[in-house]
């Protein structure tokens, strides 16, 4: 068995980047950034008001002085005159600031009669100028590749980037195997239970930037699992769900090898996840998961999430850890680094009383994986522990 690093850094070796394609803005949330781009403008492009109030001269706003308003700029409409002496302009916030201006008077410092305006006592001395280029100028660069976040979509809209290269979205097929069986919605027969591992994954591949093919259910026949391998052509990564172990009919190894994987790794020093195992097959990476719910999920997490990164061209490693203080005293580990799921309470590591790998109901209450090494000694309440938050 290897050790679950070197298990990520052989699935990692199998995958690289996609390639790019451009899609319109509206389309680039949640999409990688594959290459810079460059801001088309300059923002704000004018010198412009930060609040509504008048375009003045600082050094005659002061307290008690009377100016009077020649005009209006708006945003969108300019005031295209300039400002004289003992003048002031209407100004709005977002319009552009009329020439020989050089301080925004706010509304609430200026006392109104007609077209004259009296500056208040203690008024804001603020500039409320924001300056040309204050935000960016054209030609700034966005470095790639990133995730295209709702912030930073509202950047690129900023900076007129109508269409945006992003790097391609990895397609992975999902591949639920077994007798039992069946999807959500349908009636299980006795001996039956509803596929979850697939739902789960494919919310956590999408989540990640992935396009997620559920494929059909392959009952455990070698004849079920070479139609689905039918069904994932163009896919590039397969990842199939159970059947991996070594029970008679976890038949996943011995009939993909029949057509053609070649694998490059099986078992792995991990708890919950002994039987995962990885390859290459017919042009695509193949990951085939432990069947166990729990299982299939925490492996989703430390070992598909990188893969996905890794495929959209971004940095890809292990999961980052943190690290807090232990609830609890823990008893000793055994020789598999163990991925316990656990709550973090009052910033308290807490793991769940119940480990068992088919428990969802534990998982879905888990707020973190608290890691511990193989052979790791017992801990007690307090000592800090690395953990991964969910
Ligand atoms: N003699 C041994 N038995 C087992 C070993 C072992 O080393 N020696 N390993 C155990 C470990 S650890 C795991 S994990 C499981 C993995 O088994 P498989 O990958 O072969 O999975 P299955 O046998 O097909 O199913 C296991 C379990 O999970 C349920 N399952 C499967 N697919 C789904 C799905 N899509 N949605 C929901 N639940 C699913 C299935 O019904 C079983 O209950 O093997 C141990 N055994
Ligand atoms: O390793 Mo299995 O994945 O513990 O349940």
């Amino acid at each position: 068995m290897i050790s679950t690093e070197e298990a990520i850094a052989q699935v990692l070796a199998l995958v690289g980047p996609l390639g790019v394609e451009t899609v319109p803005l509206a389309e680039a949330a949640g999409r990688v950034l594959a290459e810079p781009v460059r801001a088309q403008r300059t923002q704000p492009p004018f010198a412009s008001s930060a609040m509504d109030g008048y375009a003045v001269r600082a050094a005659e706003a002061r307290p008690g002085m009377v100016l009077s308003v020649i005009g209006e700029s708006a945003a969108g409409r300019r005031f295209t005159g300039a400002l004289g002496p003992g003048e002031a302009v209407r100004i709005f916030t977002g319009a552009p600031v009329p020439e020989g201006a050089d301080s925004i008077l706010i509304q609430e410092d200026a006392e109104r009669e007609g077209d004259r305006i009296t500056v208040r006592e203690g008024r804001d001395t603020q500039s409320y100028i924001r300056p040309a280029g204050g935000d960016f100028t054209s030609g700034t660069e966005i470095p790639a590749p990133c995730r295209i976040t709702p912030n930073l979509m509202s950047l690129l809209a900023a900076m007129n980037i109508a269409r945006v290269p992003v790097a391609r979205r990895p397609v992975i097929g999902l591949l639920p195997t077994g007798d039992e069986l069946v999807w959500p919605g349908e009636e299980p027969g006795p001996d039956q239970i509803v596929s979850s591992n697939n739902f789960g994954l494919k919310a956590l591949l999408e989540t990640q930037g992935a396009e997620v093919r559920l494929l059909p259910i392959a009952r455990d026949r070698a004849e079920a699992l070479r139609a689905a391998l039918d069904l994932a052509r163009g896919c590039d990564m397969l990842v199939t769900l159970g059947g991996a172990s070594v029970g008679d009919h976890d038949l996943v190894q011995q009939v993909l090898r029949e057509e053609g994987l070649d694998l490059a790794f099986y078992k792995i020093a991990m708890r919950p996840g002994k039987p995962l195992m990885a390859g290459r097959l017919r042009g695509m990476v193949m990951v085939g998961l432990p069947g166990n719910p729990v299982s299939s999920m925490v492996c989703g997490h430390v070992f598909l999430r990188p893969t996905v990164d890794r495929m959209l061209g971004l940095p890809a490693g292990p999961l980052p850890r943190l690290s807090a203080p232990l609830a609890v005293d823990i008893g000793s580990n055994g020789p598999r680094e163990h991925y316990m799921r656990a709550r973090l309470e009052n910033g308290r590591l807490l793991p769940a009383s119940r480990q068992d790998s088919s428990l969802l109901s534990v998982l879905a209450d888990a707020s973190a994986l608290l890691v511990r090494p193989p052979h790791d000694g017992p801990r007690t309440a307090g000592e800090r522990m690395e953990y991964i938050p969910l």
